[in-house]
């Protein structure tokens, strides 16, 4: 685990110790936007225009900020249009690589564009001097050879919308109308949950973690309290806001309540969130980008501040494929 300063690597944790032992998220650096016509988008530069096979993403299995890429770009029938390289589970003193011991996983791991070793190779190769975190997801561009995005935030918002005329796929996952909607929950999950779990599980001292603990918590009961009466976060339809917190949900009880002790509750003990969750592991084409070999082999291998062995976990059993209420309840 480090970073890079000025185009060096430099192997280092996170530093807590500045913050009163909480972890502190910075904030993504590359922000440009795929756009239909290479207009400029939100943020950052224009010419990125919506073309099939010039761009490529960059993953890693385990993350939940990556998943929730790898879901979009499977729903919006991108997977034909956007190639994809997926990072080995362990992230050690060199960062994120593209090889590792062979894990019991039907995962290919390689960098498919440039057969590099070490993944902070792609950002040195966009920006030599670049200074900062070096994180997936990464949205590359094969035409100017830079990142386009590193902020999955934004880069599901381009796959939902962007490369329509490609794909002639409708399907719309943040639709106008329930935008200021969609943007409040996601506010509050993220907060609460996406990154919840994070700074509960990487606090260093016991007042930070309990204060993320309770905090998570809480939101946990809030969106249990919300899928009771309604069938998705922002009413009827499944929205960006369902797949950002979803990528969360599904790592929960296999990661999150052992090694982040975010041990209250599992989501198996929430009735709405259990069966909301398998509901949309069984959307077709979802199932697919879930690997919880990745999944558990990365956070308990990869953080030994936290896990100092190494060892992985059996357990739990759990199945995603099982029947849920959620068309009963709500049909
Ligand atoms: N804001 C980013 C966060 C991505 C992120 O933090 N990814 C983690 C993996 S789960 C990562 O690569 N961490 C490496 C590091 O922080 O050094 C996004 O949502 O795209």
């Amino acid at each position: 685990m480090g970073l890079l300063v000025d185009g060096q690597w430099v192997d280092q944790w996170y530093d807590t110790k500045s913050q009163g032992g909480k972890f502190v998220r910075s904030n993504a650096q590359f922000r440009h936007w795929v756009t239909p016509d290479g207009a400029p988008g939100p943020t950052g530069d224009g010419g990125f225009a919506a073309t099939s096979g010039r761009y490529h993403l960059y993953v890693s299995l385990a993350c939940p900020w990556a998943h929730r890429t790898m879901i979009l770009r499977a729903l919006k029938g991108l997977t034909e249009h956007i190639g994809i390289s997926v990072v080995h589970a362990d992230m050690l003193d060199e960062g994120w690589m593209f090889s590792g011991p062979e894990l019991d996983s039907p995962a290919q791991v390689g960098d498919r564009l440039f057969g590099a070793r070490c993944y902070h190779e792609l950002y040195t190769r966009a920006e030599p001097n670049y200074s900062g975190r070096v994180t997936v997801p990464v949205l590359w561009d094969t035409q100017t050879e830079t990142i386009v995005s590193n902020e999955s935030a934004d880069i599901i918002q381009m796959f939902n919308s962007a490369f329509n005329d490609l794909t002639g796929n409708p399907l719309d996952y943040y639709p106008e109308a329930a935008r200021a909607d969609i943007d409040s929950v996601n506010d509050r999950v993220y907060q609460g949950v996406n990154n919840g779990v994070y700074k509960v599980g990487f606090a260093t001292t016991q007042a930070a973690y309990e204060e993320s603990f309770g905090e998570l918590f809480e939101t946990l009961e809030w969106l249990e309290q919300r899928l009771s009466g309604q069938r998705y976060l922002a009413g009827e339809q499944i929205s960006l806001a369902d797949w950002r917190l979803f990528t969360t949900l599904i790592r929960f009880d296999a990661v999150y309540v052992g090694h982040f002790k975010c041990n209250n509750k599992r989501i198996a003990d929430y009735p709405n969130l259990s069966n909301y969750v398998r509901e949309l592991f069984q959307v077709p084409g979802v199932a697919e980008t879930v690997d919880l070999t990745h999944i558990k082999r990365h956070y308990y291998f990869s953080h030994r501040s936290i896990n100092p062995d190494g060892i992985v976990p059996l357990g739990p059993v759990q199945d995603f494929s099982a029947g849920h209420d959620r068309a009963r309840s709500f049909g």
